[in-house]
Order: structure tokens, then C-alpha cells, then sequence
């Protein structure tokens, strides 16, 4: 069964309060913080404590910005800042979408060229922290490859003064993140409630929907800078395993494929393990008769979109094509669950399918059958069959 989380984002969502709500639920506090730490930016930290809004208990998350804080960083100074930093490729490929969102609203809003556009107060040193931040953490939940989503996003009210003069709210890039994402707005609460920042992080994590059925582990509850009258201003994240029903997973998935015929052969096994390490869910190889009549591979990996381009780099950097395509396809799983059997002393992880008709398919993880069998000195198939039957006397 699947992890699941549920952003409850009615009250408002920003940057740092989510950051709050992941590190709240349980995220690796130091893991945060080394990872805004690796951005290089001399000064840049990140810490948090707890507080109350409207009588509720919250851990609030702090930026700590550099003295001479007047960052106006186009959106490839901060890509190139993302990419030096220590984080998984799933998290890279998520802070840069995040930031790539961010530039392209601002560039809509203000009907300038993405690449053109500098952001200052939607990209100055506290969004680099708490995007990175947030990632990091998602990261450490294991909420990048979960089913997360969110609830529609307070719509606030009224107008905010930005470093331009006065703009209406929800400000326009929240609309535009929005728009562009498939997000919803919602709610009468007056004030600026979600920023564009919370809602550009939202849109890299998360997907618009119901509260997911799942029996629920943790809550974490990230408070906002002000203490409303109205409402207590939080974001909630709710984390738990999704019931198995709903771990089935229907989707729109990438397909990206490379055609090679002048590598190495021995060189295979190590592009797929980069590939894979890139953020690729699965990739394999297909031999081919390429142009000319030679023998070659077509590199298949199977990804989603925010993964793209941390896998697309990998084949370029592992392989020697020099053009790849890709494709989006759907995608439907079936729902598992792992069991764990004992095997004279040893552990394998048996994975159980449940098909449709709710029969059970289990099949013992090939690597640990592979261990296994290499420490006690037997045939592979012979520790596959005792991992069935001993899940079958459990
Ligand atoms: O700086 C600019 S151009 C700016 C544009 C907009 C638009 O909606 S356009 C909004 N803002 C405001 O900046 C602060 C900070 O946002 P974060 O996402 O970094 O938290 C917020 O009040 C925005 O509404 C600035
Ligand atoms: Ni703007």
C-alpha cells in the first residue's frame, strides 16, 4: 500500500507554511536544513519552533536571510542554484518546477519574457529557502512518489501592497499558478491567504482533490506569519497509507526513449542505474536493428512530468545519442502491499498484487531472493519457493 497525504490549504498556504506542516509531520528537521545549507548562499538558514494561531498549536518555520538581502535572481540563476544543491533527483525536478512555475506566472502576469523576468520578492532569498526546503522534506516523508492532495486554496480577499504598489488578491500569480496547474480558489477570507510561492509548491506536490482514504500516521500544522482573527491561519498536512482500494493508480505518465546504436554494450547496466537514479520509476532496453543495418537499443524510461528533465539529462550524460523523445501515455497499477517473511535467520520481502477480481498475486523481491541464497549457499529458486511458502503459513 501506498503513502498518502492531504494538504488542507482552506485557511491559506505560503511557502514557509508548508515547510512548517511537513517538518511538523515529521520530517527530518536536519535534513532541511543541510539542504538549504548545500544552496551555497552564505547566511541562508532555516530553523523553526512552535507557536499558536487562533489557540492552535503550530510549528512555525524561519528564515534566516543573508544582511544584505536584495536578491534579484532570474529564474536561470536560480535553476543553477537548485542544480548545485544537495537534493534527490525527484526533489531537484520539484524545486525547479516550482521555480519554472513561479517565473512563468510572473511573466504572464506582467507580460514579460520568462527568461526576463527577476524574482525579487517571489524569489528572494526566504522562497529559496522554503521551496528547498519543502522539497527536502517532502522528500524525507517519501511524498514524492505518494499520492498527495490538496484541498482547494484560500482564495483571501481585498488588495496587498508588493514592492510594485497595491495589488488585488488572490494577487495575480496566484491566479495564474492556479490557472496553470488546475488548482482551485476558494473561500471568503479576507487578506492575502495563499502566496504565490505556496501555491507554485503545491502545484509540484500535489494534486486537487477529496481527502484520500487512508488510515492516518501523523499531522502536521504549519502556522503563517499573522494570527487571524478569523480563522487560525494554517496550513494542515495529513499523512497515512492509502486503503488499498485507492492505491490503484490511474495516470498520465512520460515515456521518454533514446535510440543508441554506438555505445559500449557494456556500458548498459550502469545507464540504466543512472537513469533510474534520475527520478525514472522503470527503464529497460530493446535491441534494434538501427540505420544502416546496425545493431543498437532503444533506452525506454517511464517517469512523471516533473521527473522529465533530471531523466532526460541522465540519458544525454550516460549515453551517446544526442536527440531523445518523449510521449505521455496511461498509466494504471495495480494495488500491493509488502509482507515480510523469515528465512532461517534472513529477510525477504514478498509483494502481494490484488487483482480485480481480488485474487492475490505474490511474488518474493528477486534481490533479496538473490542474497539470500548466496548467504545460505542454495539455489535461488529455492529460497523463492520457501518465501512463498512461508508466506503462505503466516
Ligand atoms: O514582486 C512581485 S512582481 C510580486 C508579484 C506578485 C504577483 O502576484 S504578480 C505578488 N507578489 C507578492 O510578494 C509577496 C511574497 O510572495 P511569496 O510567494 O514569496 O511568499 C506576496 O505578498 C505576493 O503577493 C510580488
Ligand atoms: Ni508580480
Amino acid at each position: 500500500m501506498g503513502d498518502a497525504a492531504w494538504v488542507d490549504a482552506t485557511a491559506g498556504v505560503a511557502g514557509d507554511m508548508l515547510l512548517a506542516a511537513l517538518i511538523d509531520a515529521g520530517a527530518a528537521e536536519e535534513r532541511v536544513r543541510a539542504a538549504v545549507a548545500s544552496l551555497g548562499v552564505p547566511g541562508l538558514a532555516v530553523h523553526t519552533d512552535t507557536g499558536r494561531r487562533g489557540g492552535l498549536r503550530c510549528r512555525r518555520a524561519h528564515v534566516v536571510v543573508p544582511k544584505s538581502d536584495h536578491a534579484h535572481r532570474h529564474l536561470a540563476e536560480i535553476l543553477a542554484l537548485v542544480d548545485g544543491a544537495e537534493l534527490s533527483a525527484p526533489a531537484r525536478a520539484a524545486a525547479r518546477e516550482t521555480f519554472t512555475l513561479l517565473a512563468e506566472a510572473e511573466a504572464a502576469v506582467h507580460g514579460t519574457a520568462t527568461a526576463e523576468v527577476t524574482l525579487h520578492e517571489v524569489g528572494a532569498h526566504d522562497a529559496l529557502a522554503d521551496v528547498v526546503g519543502a522539497v527536502a522534506a517532502a522528500d524525507d516523508l517519501g511524498l514524492l512518489d505518494a499520492d498527495v492532495v490538496c484541498s482547494p486554496l484560500a482564495a483571501g480577499s481585498g488588495t496587498v501592497r508588493a514592492a510594485h504598489g497595491r495589488l488585488p488578491v488572490p494577487v495575480p500569480a496566484v491566479v495564474e499558478i492556479a490557472a496553470r496547474a488546475g488548482l482551485e480558489l476558494a473561500g471568503d477570507l479576507t487578506g492575502e491567504r495563499t502566496t504565490p510561492t505556496g501555491a507554485a509548491l503545491l502545484a509540484a506536490l500535489a494534486r486537487p482533490g477529496p481527502f484520500p482514504a487512508m488510515t492516518v500516521r501523523a499531522v502536521g500544522v504549519g502556522g503563517g506569519a499573522r494570527d487571524t482573527p478569523d480563522r487560525p491561519n494554517i496550513t494542515r498536512l495529513v499523512r497515512g497509507t492509502a486503503r488499498a482500494a485507492d492505491a490503484v493508480r490511474t495516470g498520465e505518465v512520460i515515456v521518454l526513449e533514446a535510440t543508441v546504436d554506438d555505445l559500449d554494450p557494456q556500458l548498459w547496466p550502469s545507464v540504466l542505474e543512472a537513469v533510474r537514479a534520475a527520478g525514472a520509476w522503470d527503464c529497460w532496453t530493446s535491441p534494434i536493428v538501427a540505420r544502416h543495418g546496425r545493431p543498437g537499443h532503444v533506452l525506454s524510461a517511464v517517469c512523471d512530468e516533473a521527473a522529465r528533465p533530471a531523466v532526460a539529462d541522465a540519458v544525454f550524460r550516460h549515453t551517446t545519442t544526442i536527440g531523445l523523445r518523449w510521449s505521455s501515455a496511461q498509466r494504471e497499477t495495480l494495488p500491493r502491499r509488502a509482507v515480510t517473511v523469515d528465512i532461517r535467520g534472513r529477510e525477504v520481502s514478498v509483494k502481494i498484487a490484488r487483482l480485480g477480481d481480488g485474487t492475490e498475486r505474490a511474488k518474493p523481491e528477486i534481490a533479496d531472493v538473490e542474497a539470500v541464497a548466496r548467504a545460505l549457499g542454495v539455489p535461488a529458486a529455492e529460497v523463492a519457493a520457501l518465501a512463498l511458502a512461508a508466506l503462505r503459513s503466516s
